[in-house]
């Protein structure tokens, strides 16, 4: 089975969207009613989500210490099932609950779920534990769930042949399913309206960046915390079938169709 994205997939095509714990909570309605029109209107949308707020609350509740080396959560067996039961089980069901309450029709799942996320143990496993990086996502799983009519909500916990599973940084886990199944754009939606960097005292939105120019950003410290996974992603991908991947913020009124239609919003980050 294969997916064909339209001829200008920017009008409405196969896209990934990451959607980031920061967020979540604060996206109005209007977000998932444009997305319901998106797909009724032959969109394949694929959505990635995180919840890292919800797992550190989660964690807190059982006395459990959040801790992140570069922005990743150090992961033990038991801070691991909290992830689990907070990713795939709450966020994810919340996700589809409010794509289905706007008239959309999604369908959730796990990278555990028929091994849709390959994973294996970063190489840094030593200072960070169950953290996992993609080996491969199973495309066809993906192209299947969009054939029936659904938006595939995808919760970042990897799994290995052994059947280990794997706490993935759910930037990353988006960057690797676009990759793997083509998609041409994804979509980073957070709770900032962009890359922003200070100039002439003033916090400015960077219109659009390349791949060059993030590990200087990176290196002056303007890019930092969250944001760090995010780019590192998207040059991930950025080197294989995606184009471009745009951050914006959730809470600007119809958001995805207005990237989609390529309105300048957000940050662009983008090859050269
Ligand atoms: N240059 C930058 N521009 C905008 N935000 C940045 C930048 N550098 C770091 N950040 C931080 O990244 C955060 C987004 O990452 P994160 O909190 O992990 O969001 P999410 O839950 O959506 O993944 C922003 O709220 C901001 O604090
Ligand atoms: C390894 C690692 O750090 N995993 C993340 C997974 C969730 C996530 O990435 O959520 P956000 O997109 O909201 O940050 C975590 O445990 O918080």
């Amino acid at each position: 089975m294969t997916i064909e994205p339209t001829e200008d997939h920017k009008a409405g095509g196969l896209f990934v969207m990451k959607c980031g714990g920061s967020t979540l909570a604060a996206l109005p309605d209007s977000f998932f009613d444009d997305l319901r029109e998106l797909q009724e209107s032959g969109a394949q949308p694929v959505i990635v989500h995180g919840g890292g707020p919800a797992i550190s609350g989660n964690l807190e509740k059982l006395g459990i210490e959040s801790r992140f080396v570069n922005g990743l959560r150090v992961t033990t067996e038991e801070v691991l099932d909290v992830v689990e039961m907070t990713l795939s089980g709450s966020i994810n069901k919340a996700i589809v609950r409010r794509i289905q309450g706007s008239g959309g029709q999604a369908l959730g799942l796990s990278g555990v779920d028929g091994r849709l996320i390959t994973a294996r143990l970063v190489a840094n496993s030593d200072e960070v534990g169950l953290v996992g990086e993609v080996t491969e996502v199973n495309a066809e799983i993906v192209q299947g769930v969009l054939a029936m009519g659904y938006i595939p909500v995808i919760a970042p916990i990897g799994v290995d042949a052994g059947g280990q599973r794997y706490n993935i940084n759910a930037d990353t886990a988006a960057g690797a399913v676009a990759s793997f199944i083509g998609s041409p754009q994804m979509i980073v939606v957070t709770d900032v309206p962009g890359i922003m960097r200070t100039l002439d005292g003033r916090k400015t939105v960077l219109p659009s960046v390349t791949v060059g120019q993030i590990e200087d950003l990176i290196e002056s410290g303007e890019i930092y915390g969250g944001m760090i996974p995010k780019v590192r992603a998207a040059i991930d991908c950025i080197q294989g079938s995606v184009s471009e991947v745009v951050i914006v913020d959730g809470k600007e009124p119809r958001v995805l169709s207005r990237v989609l239609q390529g309105e300048e919003l957000g940050t662009r980050i983008i090859r050269s």
